[in-house]
């Protein structure tokens, strides 16, 4: 008797498993570490050498969030001005953003207002966190960066090259999307539904259109276009 049985591929698997499935994008200017936070969080690691992200890498990531399977796609945006009007297929379908920047480089931190601004207006309702990277290299941590306060966001102090609170950066990021996906009164997502709704009908309505045309029309040929 065969014991093993054919094992369905394990990525499916998770997949057909998930309960929800979200997107999170990481934001902030050239090096202040975003890739790094990611390596961080996803390999455990660090390596320490410079590498500046091509215009975009997705990784994918499995969590589990209240007993429940939650697949991740973590988008990392290059933070260079020259990639800059990539961004509004980086926005699309967001469910939280993690905006990052140097606490050693004031200008990362003075850059937070353009990227907020222009998260704001691809997606005005997705939580965002601010996260200040680099801690591990600067004595006075626990300075308050007014950006935050201002605009009532969770402000997380880190460093990707010890992992001092990479790990609940991350998890607490997967939490928020999920709760504003679950929730979400967002009016573009309502938008998106609609319009995804009406494609829906209009294709089940042109195959209904079809079916009945080949059932009164047996043998029918396609007319030509006009050119
Ligand atoms: N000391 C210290 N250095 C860090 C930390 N995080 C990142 N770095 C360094 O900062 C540099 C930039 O890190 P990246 O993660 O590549 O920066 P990025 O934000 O992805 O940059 P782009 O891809 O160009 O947008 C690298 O040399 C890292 O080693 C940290 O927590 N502490
Ligand atoms: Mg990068």
């Amino acid at each position: 008797m065969a014991r093993d049985k054919a094992k369905p591929c394990e990525l499916d698997q998770e997949k057909y498993d998930a309960d929800d499935n979200v997107k999170i994008i990481c934001l902030g200017d050239s090096a202040v570490g975003k890739s790094k936070l990611m390596e961080r969080f996803l390999m455990d690691g660090f390596q320490p050498q410079q590498l500046s992200t091509y215009a975009l890498t997705l990784y994918k990531h499995t969590a589990t969030v209240d007993g429940k399977t939650v697949l991740v796609d973590f988008w990392d945006t290059a933070g260079q001005e020259r990639f800059q009007s990539m961004h509004a297929s980086y926005y699309h379908k967001a469910h939280a953003c993690i905006m990052v920047f140097d606490v050693q480089r004031k200008i990362t931190y003075r850059n937070l207002s353009t990227w907020y601004a222009e998260l704001r207006e691809f997606r005005p309702e997705i939580p965002c966190i601010v996260v200040a990277n680099k801690i591990d290299d600067m004595k006075m941590t626990q300075k308050s960066f007014n950006f935050a306060r201002k605009f009532s966001l969770p402000l997380y102090f880190v460093s990707a090259a010890d992992g001092t609170n990479v790990v609940k950066l991350f998890s607490d990021a997967i939490r928020l999307a999920v709760s504003y996906k679950q929730n979400s009164r967002d009016f573009m997502d309502e938008v998106l539904q609609e319009l995804e709704n009406i494609d829906l009908k209009r294709e089940e309505e042109e195959e209904e259109e079809e079916e009945m045309l080949d059932k009164e029309q047996p043998g029918r040929q396609q007319s030509p276009s006009p050119s």
